[in-house]
């Protein structure tokens, strides 16, 4: 089991607010918790890891049957601390059963909360909570599959997940993060269920209701290939969980996301806007993905989520009708336990009981990298706090920021790139402690209105720290990546890791020693840095006399590039000579600061 890192020291309040998302300490078979209303819980072997914590199967203490399982991440994480919250205010069984009972459904996929605590852990504060214990996730199915599932089963499972979101929007929130790897099935009978479950409420934050306003600081939050378009925005929205799960649907039935065929998955700007062209004309845009023919419940539901406003409530009967319309056609009934068993082809034909693309070896698609975002935790959203009062649970409940620093989980399913390697080094600390207030705000990503340079630069590149995501730990396949963790706060001769878009249409993941320097009094040209003597010349600004105000709002900023050669090492030196005797060959890179 990967452990990525653990708490290097006590964890003191303030030094907790300053640190990466830490792994958990293990958890000995065992050990017994106890939980804010004084239960007990056996821990059993440890069942799955997240990015954030471990799970572990669990009883009550004195059962044999390990028929829960518990979430344990140290106490200043966020993410726990949000899904905690999410159950405890809104998702308490008697809540379920009361939505059950008023929708007429016989199960609900929607997970609930056994009990909750803190626990110290070799000196560690963790929190945990306790869960129902479910079956597998879909990804196995998916994977062994050879990407995708039964198409029956999508549609099923497409109801299902309906049923879910109505549920968690009628309560105020979105999900944000739904993929396969987040929908566990039942612990049925025989290997198989009837009713798949969406877990990892991590991202759960309140939808919009009034104006669209995008929010820099949870940009690009969630799964890379299924975020949506407005939560590339950060604006959470009912749509984007409707557009989200529609994604998924297009990668269950075989279908190759434009982003994902393409490579884009490391710029997370890129996917945004092969989203946007994708959304805009959703209807040609699902052609090529499905040669043999849409299926027309996901062209249909595709259409009702693109023409969709921001803060209309989806009307999900409508959403169920297209799905329950599909399997009366395949005569498929909505009951049994779902079938994940893809039946071979027929010779001569591709058809088997995924009538959807002929089946494409996502191996062959090499992800450049998936980056799960979740930005920090806003003031709208449930916040995580060093010292929380876990017993007084209200909205009432003072939220407190905690700097957001994400981990991702060590994947198996997806190799890294070659293109891209991943940086398996976590970023410098000093590169990830940035307070979400002191970031720069991104740009749009519309080249309409992007920014105009100030003077020549000897490459245009379009400075955009906070839209960059960070491709470390968390540049693998399928995981969340939380935005807040991402953006370095800029601070002179500070070493950082981007990966850019260039203007100069060329992409790099690059070390990048960033220098401001103050506005120059009378000279006209800017002196190299001592440290990298190859940087070249800037050239020359107006001068001083020259009635412009734009220089004086403009001040330098230097930035030396050096490529990332594939490997941890290297990036984590803040010398920015020593980074430059490393990778001789690639050119230093002066740039003008955009004129705004
Ligand atoms: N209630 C449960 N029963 C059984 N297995 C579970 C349960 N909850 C989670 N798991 C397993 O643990 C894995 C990680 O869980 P989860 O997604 O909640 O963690 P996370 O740290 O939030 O991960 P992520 O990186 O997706 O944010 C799941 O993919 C699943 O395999």
């Amino acid at each position: 089991m990967p452990r990525a890192a653990k708490p290097k020291a006590a964890p003191a309040k303030k030094q907790a607010k300053s640190k990466l998302y830490a792994m958990p300490e293990k958890l000995k078979e065992n050990t017994i918790l106890t939980d804010l209303a004084k239960g007990q819980w056996r821990i059993g072997p440890s069942i799955g890891i997240g990015g954030f914590g471990e799970i572990y199967a669990a009883c009550r203490n004195g059962d044999k049957q390990f028929d829960a399982v518990v979430k344990c991440e140290p106490h200043g994480n966020g993410p726990l601390f949000v899904e905690m919250h999410y159950y405890l205010r809104n998702a308490k069984l008697e809540d379920i059963n009361n939505f059950k009972r008023q929708q007429s459904l016989k199960s609900l996929g929607m997970p609930h909360i056994l009990a909750n605590g803190s626990t110290d852990i070799n000196g560690h504060k963790h929190r945990f909570i306790v869960m129902p214990r479910y079956g597998s996730d879909l990804s196995k199915f998916y994977v062994q599959n050879g990407n995708r599932l039964p198409e029956a089963t999508v549609y099923r499972l497409a109801l299902q997940m309906l049923d879910v979101y109505q549920f968690m929007h009628s309560t105020g929130y979105v999900h944000a993060d739904l993929k396969a790897a987040n929908i566990l099935l039942g612990m049925g009978k025989g290997g198989g269920s009837s009713q798949a479950y969406l877990v990892d409420f991590g991202l759960a934050s309140h939808y919009v209701t009034g104006d669209f306003k995008p929010d820099p600081k949870k940009m690009h939050n969630g799964t890379i290939e299924y975020t949506s378009r407005d939560a590339h925005l950060g604006v959470a929205t009912r749509r984007a969980d409707l557009e989200i799960l529609g994604y998924n649907l297009i990668e269950w039935l075989g279908g190759v996301l434009p982003w994902v065929r393409e490579k884009l998955l490391a710029v997370p700007q890129k996917v945004q806007k092969a989203k946007e062209a994708f959304m805009s004309d959703v209807g040609a845009a699902l052609k090529p993905l499905f040669p043999q023919g849409v299926p027309a419940s996901i062209s249909e539901y595709m259409k009702y989520v693109a023409q969709l406003k921001h803060n209309e409530a989806p009307d999900y009967d409508k959403c169920r009708k297209y799905f329950h319309n599909a399997l009366k056609q395949m005569r498929v009934t909505n009951s049994g336990d779902l079938d994940f068993k893809l039946k071979p082809l027929i010779s001569n034909s591709s058809k088997n009981n995924n009538n959807s693309p002929p089946l494409v070896k996502k191996a062959t698609i090499k992800k450049e990298a998936s980056l799960i975002v979740d930005s920090s935790f806003s003031d709208d959203v449930i916040l995580a706090s060093d010292d929380d009062d876990e017993n007084c649970i209200s909205q009432s409940t003072p939220r407190r920021k905690l700097a957001a620093k994400a981990k991702a989980k060590a994947s198996i399913k997806q190799p890294p790139t070659k293109t891209t390697p991943p940086i398996r080094k976590a970023a410098p600390k000093s590169s990830t402690s940035a307070s979400p207030k002191k970031r720069e705000a991104p740009r749009s990503a519309s080249p309409s209105k992007r920014p105009k340079l100030d003077g020549n630069a000897n490459a245009k590149i379009n400075f955009s720290p906070a839209l960059s995501l960070r491709a470390g730990r968390a540049g693998r396949a399928g995981k969340t990546v939380i935005n807040d963790d991402l953006t370095p706060q800029p601070r002179s001769n500070k070493t950082y890791e981007f990966n850019f878009e260039l203007d100069v249409s060329m992409d790099a993941n690059v070390i990048v020693n960033v220098k401001r320097k103050k506005k120059p009094q009378q000279s006209n040209s800017i002196s190299n840095t001592p440290s990298t003597p190859r940087t070249p010349r800037t050239p020359k600004t107006p001068p001083t006399s020259q009635p412009s105000g734009r220089r004086m709002a403009t001040p330098t900023t230097r930035v030396n590039l050096r490529k990332v050669k594939g490997g941890a090492d290297g990036i984590t030196s803040p010398n920015p000579s020593s980074s430059s005797a490393r990778s001789p060959r690639t050119p230093a890179v002066t740039v003008r600061k955009y004129r705004r």
